[in-house]
């Protein structure tokens, strides 16, 4: 199998992934135009990334089978194209979490603290404990989650180490999962913005959350309080962040910016970062070692799984509901030739065929295949399955 790696990645992994026979092409630098050559030139089967955008062109460039992000959020990657040509996209859920949720206090931490300002200061010999001794401490602070998924989970326990109740809103978060996690659930990002001292966004980036916290949210925040985010800058209408800095005194701490360069080293300055009382860092995340060695060993895994069985582990880009409408059930013997004759049959009536499975019984003797169809199968259609010599029987089930 012949994979190329288009971004930085932990040597183990690429060790790992020699080790498992594969023809690994290692192009870290290659971004744009560069990585449409690379494709093109290298003919992978499998595509590594961790930033690096995957658009359209990259993905017909070359025979690619799978795209692996070997991160969490997959927005870099142009997934509707990737359906459109049948290549799996598949993502390493979870494991990075801690990493990020290390982050995400760290500046909550420094926010407080002001540690950024204190740090620059005493380096340019000014002393001024006068200052930096007014902080208000987080014990007993509310920190309100928006997104409780990998990483909105990972900040629960954290938060709670640290004594600060936790209130959340998540789309699937359920009130039994709320008193488990010893949390409270909220019904709208607004409400977390309302009765939260410090805020803290965890969601994906999609059509559905891009923009998703507004002028709206950032006025429903309390005056001076903090503003978390390590998840998408396009997750936020930063102008209207940035206004909330300047009018109510809030707080920022920014691992992510809309637009930000995909590489390691750019030029690169939004207007808010100069903010005082925004902190911003360079999407460091999931940059830590043990982050980035749990990520390199389950983009391995995705890759040996596919190599073995033609499955891909975590597959993001599978339609989650076809137009089928039944599904036909054919008990038959094992020999060949069923399969085939029943497919004539179905394709001679016209029907589209979703999804198919066949399974045997211990021995080989007999099996089973299940069928989902798009349309109604007419008696003929069924009576035609059934005449095979290998056919025991045949049901139809609506879907
Ligand atoms: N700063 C970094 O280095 C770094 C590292 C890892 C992940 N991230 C970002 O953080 C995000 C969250 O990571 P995670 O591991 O917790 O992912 P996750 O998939 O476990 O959680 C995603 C959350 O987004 C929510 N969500 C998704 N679509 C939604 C929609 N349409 N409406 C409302 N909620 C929606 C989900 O319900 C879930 O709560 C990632 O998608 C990625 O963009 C950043
Ligand atoms: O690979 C990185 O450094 C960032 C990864 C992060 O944004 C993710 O979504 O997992």
């Amino acid at each position: 199998m012949r994979v190329l790696v288009a971004d930085s990645f932990d040597s183990s992994g690429l060790d790992a992934l020699a080790k498992a026979g594969c023809t690994v092409t290692y192009r870290p630098q290659a971004k744009d135009q560069a990585l449409v050559n690379e494709v093109a030139a290298a003919a992978p089967d499998v595509l590594i990334v961790r930033s690096t955008k995957v658009p359209e062109a990259v993905l017909a460039a070359g025979p690619l089978k799978l795209v692996v992000r070997a991160g969490a959020g997959y927005n870099t990657i142009d997934v509707a194209a990737a359906s459109r040509l049948g290549i799996y996209v598949s993502n390493c859920p979870g494991k990075n979490s801690i990493a990020v949720a290390e982050l995400a206090f760290a500046l909550i931490a420094a926010l407080d603290r002001r540690i950024a300002d204190n740090v620059a200061d005493l380096r340019a010999g000014v002393w001024n404990k006068g200052e930096y001794g007014k902080a208000r401490g987080l014990f007993g602070r509310t920190l309100g989650l928006i997104g409780l998924g990998g990483i909105g989970s990972a900040m629960v326990p954290r938060a709670q180490a640290f004594g600060m109740p936790v209130v959340a809103w998540s789309r699937s978060l359920t009130d039994e999962r709320a008193a488990a996690l010893g949390i409270t659930r909220l019904g709208s990002p607004t409400e977390v913005a309302e009765q939260a001292d410090v805020v803290s966004v965890h969601l994906a980036l999609n059509g559905e959350t891009r923009g998703l916290l507004g002028a709206d949210f950032f006025a429903a925040m309390r005056d001076g309080a903090f503003f978390v985010n390590t998840s998408r800058g396009e997750v936020i209408d930063q102008p209207a962040l940035a206004a909330a800095v300047r009018d109510k005194g809030l707080r920022a701490g920014l691992d992510v910016f809309a637009d930000e360069p995909s590489g390691g080293q750019a030029e690169f300055h939004p207007a808010i970062v100069d903010l005082p009382g925004v902190y911003g860092t360079h999407h460091i995340g999931a940059s830590t070692d043990q982050a980035q060695q749990a990520i390199a060993d389950e983009a391995v895994r995705i890759v040996r799984v596919f190599a073995e069985t033609g499955t891909v582990p975590n597959v993001v880009n599978l339609a989650r509901h076809t137009p089928a409408t039944c599904t036909v059930v054919i008990r038959h013997l094992d020999r060949p030739g069923v399969l085939a004759a029943t497919l004539d049959a179905i394709s001679l009536a016209g029907l589209n065929v979703q999804e198919m499975e066949n399974v045997v019984f211990e021995g080989g003797e007999a099996a089973v295949a299940r069928i989902n169809v798009e349309g109604s199968p007419q008696a003929a259609v069924v009576e035609a399955i059934r005449v095979h010599d290998n056919v025991l029987d045949v049901q139809v089930i609506g879907l």
